[in-house]
């Protein structure tokens, strides 16, 4: 049942067993965050994690914790720590480089296993990075580029149905209206057709259970600074299903991806599972931070954050009805992600008004105000004193002041 009072809401804040789960963030006080989905807040034990990563093992041990301190082995432990949380097995996914390096990586190495097709299909409307990575990656291998509405089923399987496809690039959760995708289904669909599939899960990696393996997804990529909380600029991940690993190749044949790299041989050879798809050296200071979040996660039951995540968007969608905003999110718990966006031409300067409150949300062009739902340190009464600022700042009109109006730097 969806709390519909802010008694409801402090009486659910009581009995959520992910409660205790806030203490372990350090927040800004007078503040509701519902920017978790483009950087997530900062963990408690990070500060101290990252501090001795810098004091001790690179202070003091100097160049020995390369393997004291597990340094070189980062990119695999933390993507054994990340795969529990996307539904994979620990030597599938490996952490390193961006969002951006690894959808190229994967692309290539999708086309290169389908070398009889020369088709990329991705959506139109996704992520810029995701649709300019495709534009590159067809250039580089003589691929043709097409885009189909990924939330038009009929479409999608008839782009799918014309044989020619090599590889299909979808978000999971779509960054702008948060509809999430049925990863199981279109997988299957897409390997009727002979086509792999290439996930990007950068909205849905701790914002909801992912299941990679039993949903039969060839390669998926997404960051850690969003849900994960694992700081601005964070390594990303890559996953590669085992039954790929002995022949995908990937382009950025680095030292770290070597089946040998401390035999300084002049030939590259692909090292054995996931660990093909490293480049060179990572950022160890970075990875630390990633390591107290991971810490955090593994003691997250995923279940329990799926229905928090849902009840608070359902609060969200219910309570901001009275400020008469088109709802752009699916409305069927199903079909949604972390995150609520609805539609206004004015949604800029709306959601400028709304963060002056203590409001922050973001706002994507043309006319997306979107809020991303944390359940981890977010509690129902916030959802619900948001949700009433954000009535009250359309109804008011206060967003009308021109201060507002200009959009500046990074949104
Ligand atoms: C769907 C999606 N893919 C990729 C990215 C980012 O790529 P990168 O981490 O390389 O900046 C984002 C957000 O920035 C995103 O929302
Ligand atoms: N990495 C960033 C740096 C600066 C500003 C935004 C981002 C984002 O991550 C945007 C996010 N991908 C989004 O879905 O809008």
């Amino acid at each position: 049942m969806t709390p519909t009072t802010r008694d409801d809401c402090l009486r659910r804040d009581e009995k959520d067993p992910l409660a205790g789960f806030r203490d372990e963030f350090l927040l800004p006080s007078g503040t509701v965050y519902l920017d978790g989905n483009s950087l997530g807040a900062l963990p408690a034990a990070t500060p101290g994690r990252v501090a001795r990563t810098v004091e001790q093992e690179w202070g003091e041990r100097l160049i020995a914790s390369w393997n004291e301190a597990g340094w070189w082995e980062k990119p695999r432990t933390l993507g054994a720590g990340i795969a529990p949380l996307v539904g994979a097995a620990p030597h599938e996914v490996v952490v390193g480089d961006g969002t951006s390096a690894n959808l190229f990586k994967a692309l290539v190495a999708a086309l290169r296993l389908n070398p009889e097709r020369h088709v990329v299909l991705g959506e139109r409307g996704n992520f810029p990075t995701d649709l300019y990575i495709t534009e590159g990656v067809s250039e580089i291998m003589g691929a043709v580029e097409r885009r189909v509405h990924a939330d038009n089923r009929a479409a999608l399987a008839g782009a799918l149905a014309a044989g020619d496809v090599a590889v299909l690039l979808l978000s999971h959760v779509d960054y702008s209206t948060g509809a999430l995708r049925d990863m199981a289904e279109i997988t299957r669909l897409a390997h009727a057709n002979g086509t792999l599939v290439v996930w990007d899960l950068c909205h849905s990696a701790g914002a909801l259970p992912v299941e990679l393996a039993s949903d039969r997804a060839d390669f998926a990529v997404g960051c850690t600074y969003k849900y994960l909380n694992a700081g601005p600029g964070a390594p990303a991940f890559l996953f590669a299903a085992e039954r790929h690993h002995a022949a995908s190749r990937q382009p950025l044949t680095g030292w770290h991806g070597h089946a040998r790299p401390f035999d300084f041989s002049a030939g590259y050879a692909p090292a054995e599972g996931a660990s093909r798809f490293l480049s060179g050296s990572q950022p160890v200071v970075a990875a630390a931070a990633l390591e107290a979040s991971l810490e955090l996660w593994q003691r997250v039951d995923l279940g329990l954050l799926r229905e928090k995540s849902l009840a608070l968007t359902d609060l969200f969608i219910e309570a901001t009805r009275p400020a008469g905003l088109r709802l752009a999110t699916p409305r069927e718990p199903e079909r949604r992600g972390s995150q609520v966006s609805l539609r206004h031409p004015d949604g800029y300067a709306m959601v400028r008004a709304l963060i002056e409150r203590g409001v922050v949300g973001d706002f994507r062009a043309p006319d997306i105000l979107r809020f991303g739902f944390a359940p981890l340190y977010l509690r129902y009464a916030d959802v619900f004193d948001a949700a009433q600022a954000l009535v009250e700042v359309v109804r008011s009109g206060e967003w009308r002041d021109p201060r507002f109006a200009v959009a500046t730097g990074v949104t």
